[in-house]
């Protein structure tokens, strides 16, 4: 088993061309073992979409590389899947068609349609939708919604799982319950994940490290925090464990305190009093 399973190696992204070309990224470096799973934490725009999207080859870096498995990552590929935050089911298939679609592409060389059948049906299972296989995406609930994108993107055996705040907009519940199934999940798969988050709690929860990115524009990571708890773990028994909320607390100082935000507000949303203070906040 390689240490470093996927390399993000000096990697920097510059978006705009000329005077408007700004610098997003600065010198990313993050080195990820097999079945690690990884949250990326940091305010709003400081560009942890930027980064996933450059993993998954949807963008490419101005400078740097990412090597996933010894190999250079250029474009998007199977090795990589992504599950965004809205639902990308598509509308006029079944929830059983939507993860034959994946299945079938990947697989149409190395597995028999039966194969393909029974495996199609265990990804479904995995995430508790077996009872849905006939139903179309408007039949079903946003967490159902989301329950399918993660076993569709699961269903293809991916290097890399790419989850970009995949459970952000549902209820506290129902997300609660999905962070529980994507824990199981990846104690049985031992699958390697990068995770997109604003949560605190979710993030030390779920983690093995997790990744705090500094304030764009020229973002960078600022704190890397190895959680070390013992897993799986019960979201119950963690609200009381003093090592969980230390963590949870690091995480909070780095973003309210290291990382406090300034939101610019446009000239038209702000009183004239407060562009003062603002401008004083950020020099400060
Ligand atoms: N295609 C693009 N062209 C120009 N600028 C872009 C593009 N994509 C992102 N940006 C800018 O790069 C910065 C980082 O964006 P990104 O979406 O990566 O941030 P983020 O941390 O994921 O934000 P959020 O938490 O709000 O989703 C932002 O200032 C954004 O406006």
């Amino acid at each position: 088993m390689s240490k470093h399973y996927l390399s993000i190696e000096g990697v920097n992204k510059f978006f705009g061309q000329g005077a408007k070309q700004s610098c997003v990224l600065k010198n990313v470096n993050l080195n990820i073992k097999k079945g690690e799973y990884i949250s990326i934490i940091g305010h709003s725009g400081c560009g942890k979409s930027t980064v996933l999207n450059i993993v998954a080859g949807l963008l490419p870096a101005t400078d740097g590389v990412v090597i996933l498995d010894g190999k250079e990552v250029n474009s998007p590929g199977p090795d990589r899947s992504v599950v965004f935050q809205n639902h990308s089911l598509l509308p006029w298939l079944t929830v059983y068609e939507n993860v034959a679609l994946a299945v079938n592409k990947t697989f149409k060389k190395t597995k028999t349609a039966q194969e393909r059948h029974e495996w199609i049906l265990k990804s479904l299972e995995m995430v508790h939708m077996s009872h849905a296989l006939d139903k179309r995406p408007a039949e079903i609930s946003g967490g159902m919604k989301q329950r399918v994108g993660i076993a569709r993107a699961l269903a293809m055996e991916p290097k890399v799982l790419l989850l970009d705040e995949p459970f952000g907009a549902l209820d506290a519940l129902t997300r609660a319950h999905l962070q529980d199934e994507v824990m199981k999940i990846q104690a049985e798969i031992n699958s390697t994940i990068i995770m997109i988050t604003h949560d605190v709690d979710e993030a030390v929860l779920l983690s093995d490290r997790i990744v705090m990115m500094t304030n764009g524009p020229e973002a960078t990571i600022g704190e890397i925090l190895e959680i070390d708890l013992p897993k799986p773990r019960n979201r119950i028994e963690m609200a009381d464990n003093p090592k969980y909320n230390r963590y949870r607390q690091a995480v909070l100082r780095f973003l309210y305190e290291k990382q406090r935000k300034v939101e610019v507000l446009t000239s038209a949303e702000k009183p004239k009093s407060t562009q003062a203070s603002l401008k004083k906040a950020a020099s400060a």
